[in-house]
């Protein structure tokens, strides 16, 4: 079987509050970041399935002989995804060596890249194909790196087995899929996470599948279309972290004190409700400091509320006292105890006061850089839309 080469990204996300909360049933508000993963996807003869993922360091090919032992028993279903066939991710733990509790960044991005591939090819020949995979974002830090690496195997690995045509017309430089399209890719990038994850919400592969703000809640994505411009400063804490023990860690602790846990998810969902509300209001009618002061004191509560649930750090302390000093206020984002926070700038900030906050940051050791947000979800590219230094990179292999 020949497929067609293709060039796809997905955004990463910041989640401005409703993290941990919203895997048990609250509301999360999210939002895409215009840092995005890259995925070249190239047709190949050699009878071979290689994948390159540059930022982990990891370089591996299969001959197709051996992909295909494993999928003997296996009848491929690619417009039903509802949960994990057990019995192959059993297969391919044994295959490549890996045992279920491995939290191992190469092993996870291989499992849940053969997971995908055997899933939408199994039933039929299997490929020969060559995948590079490389991001802007920082992996494993709290900016769905994750979800956009899913979100971009399941777009590419999709539309290479047919299931879903590539957009891209001869004359455009990037194209998107239909809605009926975004929602197959949305679920197939749900399963990479899992094997991530472990137990994921599905918000950050619903960011990284629509881009711009949502509201996510159970499963349901709201597009927020009608949201003020933030300006948002991200500080990379550097500290190393795993969302699956993170995602875990906080479920035992909602087990061990269902009475004491189960309020502060309420107010967490209480919290998004209320910063919906204000974003809302911010865009019909005259934004005014008060505005501000409440998205800051929803941001302070939020942290707090993380801190109760065990995933704060004190790098992310470090990272709230250094901008308070300076009047600002941020939060961590994504699944904490290390990785990311943002910071809100007020529009007043000047660009003095914003210069000296990331350099006081900088001499923490942390990475702090002002980022703008919303940018597209999944989109395909041609060859000239994709920047020059990433284009170098994806095609070197
Ligand atoms: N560029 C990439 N190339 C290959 N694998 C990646 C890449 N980015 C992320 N991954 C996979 O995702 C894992 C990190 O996922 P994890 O969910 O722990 O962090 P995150 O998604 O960055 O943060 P969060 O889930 O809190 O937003 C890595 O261990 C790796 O398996
Ligand atoms: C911590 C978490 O809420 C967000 C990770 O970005 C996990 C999830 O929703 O899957
Ligand atoms: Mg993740």
């Amino acid at each position: 079987m020949q497929v067609t080469d293709l060039y796809v990204s997905a955004p990463g996300k910041a989640i401005l509050h409703g993290e941990h909360a919203v895997v048990h049933g609250k509301v999360a508000l999210a939002v895409s970041l215009n840092l995005r993963t890259y995925l070249r996807l190239k047709a190949d003869t050699f009878g071979k399935v290689c994948i390159n993922l540059p930022n982990i360091d990891t370089f591996l090919s299969w001959d197709l002989s051996q992909l295909k032992q494993l999928v003997t028993y296996f009848h491929g279903k690619r417009d039903e995804v509802q949960c994990l066939d057990a019995e192959l991710v059993r297969r391919l733990r044994e295959f490549i060596g890996v045992s279920n509790g491995s939290l191992d960044t190469c092993s996870m991005a291989t499992l849940s890249f053969l997971y995908l591939y055997l899933s939408l090819f199994g039933s039929g020949e299997l490929p020969s194909l060559t995948l590079t995979v490389w991001s802007e974002l920082p992996t494993g830090a709290g900016l769905g790196s994750s979800a956009a690496y899913s979100v971009c195997l399941a777009a590419a690995l999709l539309c290479a087995s047919g299931a879903i045509p590539p957009p891209l017309k001869e004359w455009e430089h990037t194209a998107r899929w239909c809605q009926e399209e975004l929602e197959l890719i949305n679920s197939w990038a749900f399963q990479g996470e899992m094997i991530i994850h472990g137990n994921p919400s599905g918000v950050d592969n619903a960011v990284g599948t629509w881009g711009g703000m949502l509201r996510f809640l159970a499963g349901k994505i709201i597009p927020l279309s009608r949201v003020p411009l933030l300006r948002i400063l991200l500080t990379n804490t550097k500290v190393p972290r795993s969302t699956k023990v993170l995602v875990a860690g906080v479920k035992d602790k909602i087990n061990k004190f269902p009475s004491i846990m189960v309020p502060v998810l309420d107010s967490v969902d209480a919290i998004s409700c209320t910063c919906e509300k204000v974003l809302s209001e911010m865009t019909c009618e005259p934004i005014t400091g008060e505005h501000y002061n409440i998205l800051e004191e929803l941001i302070d509560i939020n942290q707090h509320h993380l801190n109760v649930m065990g995933v704060g750090h004190p790098a992310l302390d470090r990272l709230c006292q250094v901008t308070l000093a300076k009047g600002l206020h941020s939060k961590l984002t994504g699944a904490g105890g290390g990785g990311c926070g943002i910071t809100l700038l007020r529009p007043e900030t000047d660009s003095l006061m914003v210069q000296s906050t990331v350099q006081e940051l900088k001499d923490c050791g942390f990475d702090c850089w002002e980022t703008s947000i919303g940018g597209p979800g999944v989109q395909q590219h041609s060859a000239i839309s994709v920047k020059e230094e990433i284009l170098e990179i994806l095609n070197y292999y």
